[in-house]
Order: C-alpha cells, then sequence, then structure tokens
C-alpha cells in the first residue's frame, strides 16, 4: 500500500495541483475551481456519515481519507498552507 502522511500527501498535491488535468486527478478538480471542489468535500463528508454511521470502520477510514484529500484540494486552489490551517488548532 502506498502509505503518505498528512503533510506528505500535501507536498505531493502542490506539486501535482500544476500538472496534466489528463492524468492527475488533483490538477483537474484545481482546474475546475473551488465550487467544484466545495461540492466534492459536502459529498465525501456525508459518505464520512452514512459510512460512520452503517459500515464498518474500514470503510469509515477510507471516505475519511477521501474527505482529506478533498480539503487539501480546496487549501490548494484558495492559497491556503498548512500552517494556515494549524494556527487554529
Ligand atoms: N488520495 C487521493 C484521493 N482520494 C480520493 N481521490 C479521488 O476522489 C475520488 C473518490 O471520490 P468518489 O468516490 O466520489 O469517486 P468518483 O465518483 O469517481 O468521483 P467523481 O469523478 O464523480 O467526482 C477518487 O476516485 C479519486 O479520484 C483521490 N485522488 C488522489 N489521491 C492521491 O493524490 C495524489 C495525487 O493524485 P493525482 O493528482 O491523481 O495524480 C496521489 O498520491 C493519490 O493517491
Amino acid at each position: 500500500m502506498d502509505r503518505k502522511t498528512f503533510e506528505e500527501l500535501f507536498a505531493e498535491l502542490q506539486h501535482k495541483a500544476t500538472g496534466d488535468p489528463a492524468t492527475s486527478r488533483t490538477a483537474e478538480l484545481v482546474g475546475k475551481g473551488v465550487h467544484a471542489i466545495g461540492k466534492k468535500v459536502v459529498e465525501e463528508a456525508a459518505e464520512v456519515w452514512m459510512a460512520a454511521e452503517y459500515e464498518g470502520a474500514d470503510a469509515t477510514a477510507e471516505e475519511i481519507s477521501q474527505l482529506l484529500y478533498h480539503l487539501q484540494v480546496m487549501m490548494i486552489a484558495r492559497g491556503i498552507s498548512l500552517d494556515d490551517v494549524y494556527s487554529h488548532l
């Protein structure tokens, strides 16, 4: 399995965002913009909720990973850094 931390994924996505939308989901989403990314954030958040209520821990963890991915894509689209977010934690 291709494991990575939250910080490692963010660094990878920053690089991918300026890549080819035909081969990078991240570049495709950033190109579509905040409105399209926002819809994915809401969709993935709902999937986390449903998985937590009706599915197992593994399925829920997978949905959470997809939510975290889309939140990072939103951060990159809006030029928000990890430190910008961490400063509020
Ligand atoms: N971690 C992720 C990741 N999590 C979720 N997703 C995307 O989110 C989708 C999951 O959402 P859905 O279940 O709604 O899938 P879907 O219905 O096909 O999505 P839609 O096309 O309908 O929006 C997946 O199919 C991926 O496209 C991710 N896409 C990429 N990454 C990682 O991001 C990095 C860069 O990826 P690329 O930009 O594609 O190179 C790599 O390390 C990837 O592993």
